[in-house]
């Protein structure tokens, strides 16, 4: 049975991630937490360092009490002890007085400040002449000054970068809960693809779809799990998406996906047990032939089949998906970086187009140079560097125009 597109905007499809839900979580070990996502609220136990602690070498001092000093009228100081790195000072420290520390090292009661030693003379064993003053937590780090007691330092929805990585381990958090990285199913279909390894009779392609899918949900840091090449053929194509399903978080069909007499992906969709049809069409080119299925609780695209189209609905609409499956409080991480177009490019109004763009560096200005061919053409998206974005009540941009590129 053929259904014609109802299609919908960029914006109505990517609103239905709503109706998705993230994985579930695991606790993990921090020390495999990078790029992960934080599943749960981190509080700090503790203040970050938790005591004051010097951030120059130098002599721990009341601030107040070097005021004034300069190259001409040095302070003087009696040096009173010296701090050992890692150890809490055995005395306190009054107006006057100075102890010598080390970048790292814990300053003693009553001191606020370091003094750098390049800013001191020491006259004799017990005492130091200062040429200039500083201000109270001036070359210091105090207590709470990293992170208080109880705040909440990374929220639950955070992508973990070193950073984050490093702040939980600075924080003691040996284990961390995680989201569970989401599978994706990839399955290419059509008559006319075959397996990479075989020779192509005339008629036939080899399968392109399942390799760069397979690239763009690793780019994203999920796990791609191959179904290999199904048949134009109703039964087999349902089997293959039921056993996906079963398998993995989220499916991805390429091929199928449009109108003709062998396009069997809505069929097989429609004729699933408790799957509707959310998208059948999208205002997007190249992508219009796209579908969205909710199979159970678990999405299922329909990406059409040219080599082009696949790649960008993924990028532009799947991605977004699979940032919400994967639990990231933010879902579109897209990198947009300025250019001059290099000539003028036509688009229809309704319909949001993303053109391919090859980037070049030109007297210090960025351009963007558009790369032409149909959506069938692989070295379309070879030559690219990015994709230009154009609106959907846009009728065209002229050459000169400064436009954000989305980065391949
Ligand atoms: N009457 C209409 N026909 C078509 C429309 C339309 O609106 N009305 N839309 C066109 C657009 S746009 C696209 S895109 C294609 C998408 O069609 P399908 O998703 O049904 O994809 P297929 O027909 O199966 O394949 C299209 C093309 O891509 C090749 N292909 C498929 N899978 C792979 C793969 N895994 N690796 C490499 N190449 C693949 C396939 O051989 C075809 O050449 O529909 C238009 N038609
Ligand atoms: O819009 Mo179809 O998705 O290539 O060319």
């Amino acid at each position: 049975m053929n259904h014609f597109f109802k299609v919908k905007s960029l914006e109505e499809v990517k609103s239905l991630i709503k109706e998705f839900s993230p994985v579930g979580s695991e606790t993990i070990p921090v020390c495999d937490a990078f790029s992960r996502i934080l599943a749960s609220d981190l509080i700090a136990p503790k203040d970050m360092p938790g005591f004051r602690r010097a951030t120059m070498d130098g002599y721990a001092v009341v601030s107040s009490s070097t005021f004034g000093a300069s190259e001409s009228s040095p302070a003087w100081f009696d040096i009173v002890g010296t701090i050992l790195m890692g150890e809490i000072p055995d005395f306190d420290l009054a107006p006057g007085q100075a102890a010598k520390i080390s970048t790292g090292g814990m300053l003693p009661k009553g001191a606020d400040s370091v003094v750098m030693v390049e800013h001191t003379e020491l006259v004799d064993d017990v005492s130091v002449e200062i040429y200039k003053s500083v201000a109270p937590l001036q070359h210091v780090i105090d207590a709470s000054e990293d992170f208080a007691k109880q705040d909440t330092v990374l929220s639950k929805g955070t992508l973990i970068r070193p950073q984050e990585e490093g702040l939980a381990a600075g924080l003691g958090f040996a284990r961390i809960e995680a989201y569970k990285i989401p599978r994706v199913g990839i399955i290419s279909t059509g008559d006319e693809i075959i397996p990479i390894e075989e020779e192509p009779a005339p008629g036939k392609i080899r399968d392109i779809n399942s390799y760069t899918l397979a690239g763009f949900i690793k780019e994203a840091r999920a796990i791609p799990v191959r179904y290999g090449i199904v048949k134009d053929d109703l039964v087999a194509l349902k089997a293959a998406i039921k056993k996906a399903l079963d398998e993995t978080d989220m499916v991805l069909l390429s091929g199928g996906s449009s109108v003709g007499t062998r396009d069997f992906t809505i069929d097989a969709l429609s004729s699933l047990p408790d799957t509707k049809i959310l998208v059948h069409g999208m205002s997007v080119s190249p992508g219009k032939p796209t579908i969205l299925a909710k199979a159970g609780k678990k999405p299922v695209w329909g990406l059409p089949g040219q080599v082009v189209s696949a790649m960008v609905v993924l990028k532009i609409v799947v991605i977004p998906f699979l940032n919400m499956l994967k639990g990231l409080a933010q879902k579109d991480r897209t990198i947009r970086i300025p250019a001059k177009l290099t000539r003028n490019v036509s688009s229809a109004q309704g319909r949001r187009d993303f053109v391919r763009v090859l980037l070049e560096k030109k007297d210090n200005q960025l351009l963007a140079k558009p790369v032409l061919g149909k959506s069938g053409l692989i070295r379309t998206m070879i030559h690219a560097d990015g994709l230009l974005e154009i609106g959907d009540h846009v009728e065209g941009l002229e050459k000169g125009t400064l436009v954000d590129i989305i980065l391949l």
